[in-house]
């Protein structure tokens, strides 16, 4: 409906508009005419049109209003989720520069969160001063300071602002409403924490973890399983339609050695199940064989073959082989409540052989030294789609891949989750693919979300003592060790039950070994180390997660459930009175915003940089400024509700971030 409303008033502006053009000509005409010839002929015309036109142009003025307003209550509708508020600001002084400087084409707008103290206002708008130097080069002079008061005059009415401030040569210094803030913190607490709305729904095609069959899965698929997880969990919280997909590595040459191996070692695979528990040594051993044994080279190659032509009795070994890995994978995403989908190499075969009769065909292929390759754009290094021997490469199924998922998925979004040493490789498929006409940069978006090194406490490459890559799930049976000792330190274990007890240990253990990959920036490398993940003062999980129960026991010992709570909004107000309610406040509207940055850069470390500043933000508000009242004997004697209700909005909003971040909090720990 408002729509429509704004269309109408496009409309009728429009024609306005060409009237007073049409009108201006007329009086130039007749301008023309009076001079030339005698005056008094044309003179009452021209007085009529002359009103007629200041009519017209007030009106101009007055439908101009009228859209402005219309399109930020449409911004403004809180029925479809919350509203970003730098978004909100945004828009709303692109209409007023744009009204105040209409010679300035695409001007500057810039809106950002101003600094922690408020004299300067919650927002500021700091276009004044570029906007000066653009007149300047038009050859005008103008004061930044005049400029701010004029785009100030044009900031079409919002519920979100209070006033503004010029300041300093001219900044303008932005006021939120508290009522605003009352209002959003309220519908949190009524209809729970929603997303902001999309402004386009997409497919997302998420690829991450990807470890390989026959080896171990190592650290670095455990920071791409905890990203990729988080970044999948944020965008369907976002409404995304969320495709998570595990692009194992269970296809290539290694496969013949391991059949051939397994072949010659259980002689009865196809009859009887092969008891191989450790893949790892048994890779070992068929390593051995190949490189030492010439005929065994040659019946591993043969088997390769075999495998890639679907012979079945090779497929059901391959098929043994991969499920040994695969048993192992799986307990580590059960235990990390990992969800994907898996989609192997393997999956490609065909689509491999079918793109690259498709490039050679077309003539993107060039012979180098008997392999195929194929240059990006870029030119940096080309891809081998075929090797000398024929057989194919991790390029090769990346093509297969990306083909696959835009063509046949139809996703509209690929993001790629691998550590950093993979950029180019993901480079030049993009380049590639963008090349043969697969990938539209006009329609589709594809990211590789790359991340550093994990180190050990001695700053060099994570191994065990003895230098061997560290098993997954030994690491985590450590942090399960590590988090009960500290629980045991606190004592925990004499206040709760023995199941609570165990609850807290494993959301402490894989809740910090995933806060802890999360909270950094995932382009650095970074150090593991239990020690600092298990801390219970800074940006840890543990201090968050105790701050979380800490917030929830405030309501609990009122003896007011999560229900009560939702129905003392309808009777009572947020409280933002005291300088440190309203400061809570404002950090809990930036929720969306946070959330909308972080689907541009994919770095989660500003989900975790927000979630603790609600933490410490909160702590600051308890300590100055009391809930609950209680007497001597430690009965509560009041308590004040509009406190209550901003604890809740906080409890819920942090409860949304955990949820995120794919962290479980507890109510008791
Ligand atoms: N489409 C992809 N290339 N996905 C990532 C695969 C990661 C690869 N298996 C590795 O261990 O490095």
């Amino acid at each position: 409906m408002e729509k429509s409303i704004i269309d109408e008033c496009i409309k009728e502006t429009e024609n306005a508009e060409t009237e007073v053009a049409v009108l201006k000509k007329k009086l130039e005409n007749l301008q023309v005419a009076i001079t030339n010839h005698s005056p008094e002929i044309v003179d009452p015309e021209v007085t009529k049109l002359l009103t007629e036109n200041t009519k017209l142009k007030h009106r101009l003025t007055i439908l101009n209003r009228a859209i402005m307003a219309e399109s930020s209550k449409q911004l403004n509708s809180t029925k479809k989720g919350p509203e970003s508020i730098l978004k909100t600001l945004h828009h709303l002084f692109s209409v007023a520069i744009q009204t105040a400087c209409p010679d300035i084409t695409d001007p500057p707008i810039d809106i950002a969160l101003s600094g922690a103290n408020i004299k300067f206002g919650d927002y500021q708008c700091n276009s004044s001063m570029p906007l000066a130097n653009r007149y300047k080069q038009l050859g005008k002079k103008v004061i930044p300071k005049d400029l701010s008061n004029k785009i100030i005059a044009n900031v079409p009415p919002h519920p979100l602002i209070s006033k503004f401030e010029v300041a300093g040569p001219g900044f303008i210094n932005i006021f939120l409403n508290k009522d605003y803030v009352i209002q959003s913190l309220s519908s949190i607490i009524e209809e729970g924490v929603k997303p902001p709305v999309l402004e386009k729904k997409m497919k997302v095609l998420i690829d991450f973890s990807a470890p390989n069959i026959a080896k171990e899965m190592h650290v670095g698929h455990l920071r791409s399983t905890i990203i990729g997880d988080s970044i999948a969990r944020l965008l369907e919280y976002l409404g995304y339609d969320v495709l998570r997909i595990n692009h194992l590595g269970d296809w290539g040459t290694q496969f013949g050695m391991l059949i051939a191996h397994l072949q010659d070692k259980f002689p009865d695979y196809l009859l009887k199940s092969p008891p191989i528990s450790d893949l790892q040594a048994f890779y070992k051993e068929s390593k051995k064989r190949f490189d030492e044994d010439e005929e065994f080279k040659k019946k591993a190659y043969a088997s390769v073959v075999k495998l890639q032509s679907f012979d079945p009795d090779h497929v059901k070994a391959w098929e043994l082989i991969c499920d040994v890995s695969r048993q192992n994978f799986q307990k580590i995403y059960d235990r990390l409540d990992i969800k994907i989908i898996e989609r192997g190499e393997s999956f490609y075969q065909t689509r491999m052989e079918k793109i690259v009769k498709e490039l050679s065909a077309n003539g993107y292929l060039e012979d180098d030294e008997g392999r195929k390759v194929m240059w990006g754009d870029s030119g940096s290094i080309p891809l081998t789609v075929v090797k000398s021997d024929g057989g194919f490469t991790y390029d090769t199924s990346d093509m297969a891949a990306i083909k696959q998922r835009l063509e046949e998925e139809k996703a509209d979004w690929i993001i790629y989750v691998t550590d950093a040493g993979q950029a180019t490789h993901f480079q030049i498929i993009f380049a590639c693919a963008k090349k043969v006409g697969i990938l539209n940069p006009q329609i589709h978006r594809v990211d590789h979300v790359g991340f550093g090194v994990v180190l050990g406490e001695d700053k060099k490459k994570f191994k065990t003592r003895s230098g061997d890559t560290i098993r997954l799930l030994d690491l985590l049976d450590e942090g399960l060790k590590r988090s009960l000792e500290t629980l045991q330190e606190k004592q925990r274990d004499k206040v709760l039950t023995p199941e609570e007890l165990k609850n807290a240990q494993e959301s402490v253990a894989y809740g910090c070994i995933k806060y802890a990959d999360l909270s950094h920036n995932r382009n650095h490398e970074y150090v593991f180390s239990f020690d600092k993940m298990l801390e219970d003062k800074g940006n840890t999980a543990v201090y968050l997660l105790y701050a979380y129960t800490r917030i929830k026991s405030i309501a609990k010992n009122a003896n007011l459930t999560p229900d009560k709570i939702k129905n003392l909004a309808k009777t009572h107000k947020v409280s933002l009175e005291h300088e440190k309610e309203w400061k809570l406040g404002k950090v809990l509207i930036r929720f969306p915003d946070v959330l909308l940055k972080i689907v541009e850069d994919l770095c989660m470390h500003h989900l975790c940089e927000y979630v603790y500043e609600i933490a410490t933000t909160f702590s600051e508000f308890y300590d100055s400024c009391y809930c609950i009242e209680k007497d001597s004997s430690g009965d509560v004697v009041k308590i004040n509700e509009g406190r209550i209700l901003l604890t809740e909005a906080a409890a819920l909003t942090m409860e949304r971030c955990f949820d995120i971040l794919g962290l479980k909090p507890i109510s008791k720990m």
